[in-house]
């Protein structure tokens, strides 16, 4: 059945949620200048959605959401990853596919460069969700392809799933079992380059952690957690010196096990025991600082 003819909303719509580096382990360079690295990605409840309205060519994109107007006058272009992801699907898609145009919606939820890696939860969720509604018949390995040529991040949000991700990105295997837990996610407002963070970055590579097959709670994860660490924290807070100000409020609230930079930040998530801890410190914090995102919750 052609995707114009499912009235489902389900099939057409994907939810695109914000990536945390649990640890992030800068371990190399390679020739080309990327960096290889070793971390624990997990996802947050928190994120994006995109929505989809088939119709005729050409594709276009909306953005809307609380974030939708700060990636800037020409953002909804040919350079929105979520776009770029649909050229990619397009020129992959088998002469089978039923591709058509229309509409879709960005609802942007999640700040923009702050590392949560919200743009390349973008481009994964187009790459699903086009997939499916046009019937691109793409092998699965051919789309894990078109989405580490989109970014470094974007293989590991393909599956949504906490995993272990090395190389510059795109070789993921299994998480250790996780527990159950909560997260607040804090960002100050300043956008924060990737590359600049990098940039920045200096010293030894740090080695490869050795993890366990699971961990039954929150507290001992966190106990294996503290000797790990962010490698880009450190250069993030010279391009962003509120990061420190944000990990010491975060770590300053109540239950809280381990506050910690994301990615090249400049967003920050702290651990809690539960949810509903993550939440009452989510609260607080959204109270004390009116002008940063705050949220609080649990894991995908
Ligand atoms: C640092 C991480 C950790 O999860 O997260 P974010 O801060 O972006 O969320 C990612 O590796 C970012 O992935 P992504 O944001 O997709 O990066 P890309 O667009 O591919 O690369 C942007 C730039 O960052 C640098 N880069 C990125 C990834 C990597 N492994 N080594 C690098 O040196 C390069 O200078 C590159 O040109
Ligand atoms: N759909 C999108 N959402 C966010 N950023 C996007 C998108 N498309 C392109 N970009 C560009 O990608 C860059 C990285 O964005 P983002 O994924 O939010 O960063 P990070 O991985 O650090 O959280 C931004 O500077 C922005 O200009």
């Amino acid at each position: 059945m052609s995707a114009t003819l499912d009235p489902s909303t389900r099939l057409l719509t994907e939810a695109a949620h914000a990536k945390i580096n649990l640890y992030l382990h800068v371990t190399g360079k390679r020739a080309d200048g990327y960096h290889l690295l070793d971390s624990l990605v997990v996802f947050a409840g928190a994120g994006d959605r995109l929505r989809y309205e088939p119709g005729p060519e050409p594709l276009h994109l909306e953005l809307a959401g609380r974030f939708g107007a700060t990636l800037g006058a020409d953002a909804a272009g040919p350079d929105n990853l979520v776009m770029k992801a649909a050229a990619a699907l397009r020129a992959a898609s088998a002469p089978t596919a039923h591709i058509q145009g229309g509409r879709l919606v960005l609802e942007k939820e999640l700040p923009v460069a702050s590392g949560i890696g919200g743009g390349s939860a973008d481009a994964a969720a187009a790459l699903r969700l086009l997939s499916r509604a046009w019937q691109a018949n793409v092998p699965e390995e051919t789309l894990l392809q078109i989405a580490e040529k989109l970014g470094a991040d974007v293989p590991v949000c393909m599956a949504s799933q906490a995993a272990r991700m090395e190389g510059i990105g795109e070789h993921l295997s299994a998480a250790p079992m996780l527990p159950a837990c909560g997260m607040v996610l804090v960002n100050c407002g300043q956008a924060v380059s990737t590359p600049d963070v990098f940039r920045k970055r200096d010293g030894a590579f740090r080695e490869r952690a050795v993890l366990p097959a699971g961990w039954s709670d929150a507290q001992s994860m966190v106990a294996d957690l503290v000797k790990l660490d962010n490698s880009l924290e450190v250069p993030a807070c010279m391009v962003c010196p509120p990061v420190r100000t944000v990990l010491t409020s975060l770590a300053d609230q109540p239950e809280c096990l381990l506050a910690r930079m994301s990615g090249s930040g400049a967003t920050c998530f702290a651990l809690f025991p539960s949810s509903l801890a993550a939440q009452n410190a989510a609260g607080a914090l959204a109270a004390a600082q009116p002008s940063w995102w705050v949220w609080g919750g649990g894991l995908v």
